[in-house]
């Protein structure tokens, strides 16, 4: 056979192929439900070009065209995106158990991370373990109150360097990367509450190393992977994301186990505990049934649960607090609310508890309002469908990976006046809060994988915000203003603000401060 009849054949074969595909797919979907509305997308590519710089944001525009459930085929990924109150409530009350897996991304899968991860695990027993560990072990009420004096301690620390920082060497109030502070701060108190050490050396303000390893390995993660959307670049690793995380996270696992057998010698030489019992301490005491649970954890699971926590907590803290006090700035009326309440409650001899919290509603509002306009997972961790599932009517098949846009949720018009608008008094007298029951605020997410660090997080979110505004007076930094204030969001492992918030921080005449 000649080469013209050759590719004649290939081509009859392509084609009659394409067709019976075709036809296979229309009697599958029209004896059963049909997929949700969504834009038309690209051959090969789908709608990835759809996503743009801010996904979230062209996301939301989409409910206008669509409605409120989306499909999405990205490369070779199936989404569906839930862009309102009312649908997501219907995903987490009835389809919580179907959708409750996690889309893995190929830079989680270096070194097998994916496989030890709470956050990324199947669900299954693996992962109630660890949930178990977090949510009862570490930051049960009772465990938190103990660790009171360890997040007074960073936030004293932070204090202390901003005040510093405020001035130059003539002693002129300059502005200061108020975000860089609090990640700084962020890592600290988690670096005390799980290895009872700083990562930041208060003095030079230098990071350790496992510090500036989980630095770069959340740089890698943050990236679009053109490997999570075409199959055949997984092996090919074309923007060598995968092979800079293999590097990366490799250095970084080393630098914790380091910890974790250091903490092992030391717990081996001696009988009694002489410090706080810390989170380390707990998984390593860890005992299982040794039938659908580990009877121990291992060490290379010791070493990706501490840098999960560190991931999970870190940008997300810093990057609320940036945005609670860009909003209170761009709306000097809250501001002098909040500052009011502040000094009503807690005066101006000491500094703020975190048992001042419940007694500062307006505080508690100005959070849940930054949380409801500014989410730091804009679409919570992508879920999976563990099966065919009917959600709505529409038919969703296995492996669907699910975005949940809480961005377009927090501004969703028909659960919120004045959506756009930053207002903190919606929230005074009302009983919506983000513990995952109202689904018109949902900056944790809700259901069973919803954020394991809830408690926690409110507590330090609240600390630090409420000790920003009671210790300092701030203003922007000269030339900005609503007007010229970018306030769009820059996406990688978390949403951060694109442009760093300048500020200007005045140390009000706080007395003598005990
Ligand atoms: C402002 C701070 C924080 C925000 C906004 C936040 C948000 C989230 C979101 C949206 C999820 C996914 C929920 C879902 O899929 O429904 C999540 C999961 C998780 N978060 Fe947080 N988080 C914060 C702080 C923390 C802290 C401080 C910790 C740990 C101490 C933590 C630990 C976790 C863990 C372990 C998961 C995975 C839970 C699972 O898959 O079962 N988070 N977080």
């Amino acid at each position: 056979m000649d080469c013209s009849s050759n590719i004649f054949i290939t081509l009859l074969l392509l084609t009659l192929s394409t067709f019976f595909l075709l036809l296979h797919r229309r009697h599958k979907s029209s004896s059963r439900n049909s997929l949700p509305p969504g834009p038309p997308g690209w051959p090969i590519f789908g709608n990835l070009f759809d996503l743009g710089s801010m996904p979230h944001r062209n996301l939301a525009n989409m409910r206008q065209k669509y409605g409120p459930v989306v499909w999405l085929r990205l490369g070779a990924m199936n989404s569906l995106v839930i862009l309102s109150a009312k649908t997501a409530g219907e995903f987490f009350k009835n389809h919580d158990r179907s959708f409750a897996d996690r889309m893995v991304t190929e830079t989680m899968r270096a070194h097998d991370y994916d496989q030890g991860s709470l956050a990324l695990a199947p669900y299954g027993s693996y992962w109630r373990v660890l949930r178990r560990l977090v949510t009862v072990d570490m930051l049960v009420n009772k465990r938190i109150n103990e660790t009171v004096p360890v997040r007074r301690t960073c936030v004293d620390q932070m204090l202390e360097w901003i005040e510093k920082e405020s001035r130059d060497k003539f002693g002129k109030p300059v502005a200061i990367h108020v975000g860089k502070f609090v990640f700084f701060t962020a890592f600290n108190l988690l670096g005390n509450l799980m290895l009872s050490r700083d990562v930041i050396d208060p003095e030079s303000r230098e990071g350790s190393e496992l510090f500036t390893a989980i630095l770069r390995l959340m740089e890698w993660t943050g990236n679009t992977n053109m490997a999570d959307f075409f199959p055949i670049f997984k092996s090919l690793d074309p923007q060598r994301l995968k092979r800079n995380m293999e590097r990366d996270l490799g250095k970084a696992l080393d630098i914790a186990n380091k910890y974790v057998k250091e903490r092992m010698e030391e717990r081996a030489s001696r009988n009694e505990l002489v410090r706080r019992k810390d989170f380390l301490d707990v998984l390593l005491d860890f005992q299982g049934n040794g039938r659908d649970e580990p009877e121990k954890l291992s060490e290379r699971d010791v070493n990706v649960f501490i840098l999960e926590i560190f991931i999970a907590g870190s940008e997300t803290t810093s990057g609320t607090v940036e945005w609670a006090v860009t909003e209170l700035l761009l709306n000097p009326e809250s501001l002098t609310t909040a500052k009011a309440e502040l000094a009503q409650v807690i005066g101006a001899n000491r500094r703020v508890q975190e048992s001042d919290i419940e007694n500062l509603p307006y505080l508690q509002a100005v959070i849940k309002e930054t949380l409801r306009l500014h989410p730091p997972i804009p679409f919570l961790i992508p879920r999976r469908a563990v099966q065919d599932t009917d959600f709505m009517g529409y038919f969703i098949p296995k492996n669907t990976q699910v975005l949940v846009n809480a961005w377009a949720i927090g501004r969703d018009p028909d659960a919120w006046e004045e959506p756009f608008i930053f207002k903190p008094e919606r929230f005074i007298g009302s009983d919506v809060d983000f513990k995952g029951q109202h689904y018109e605020l949902m900056p944790f997410g809700a259901g069973r994988r919803m954020c394991a660090g809830v408690p926690l997080a409110s507590r330090a979110l609240h600390l630090v915000v409420g000790s920003l505004l009671h210790e300092f007076d701030w203003e922007l930094e000269a030339g900005f203003d609503r007007a010229t204030m970018d306030m769009n969001e820059k996406i990688g492992v978390t949403s951060r603000k694109s442009e760093p918030l300048l500020a200007v921080p005045k140390k009000c005449r706080v007395l003598e401060i005990k």
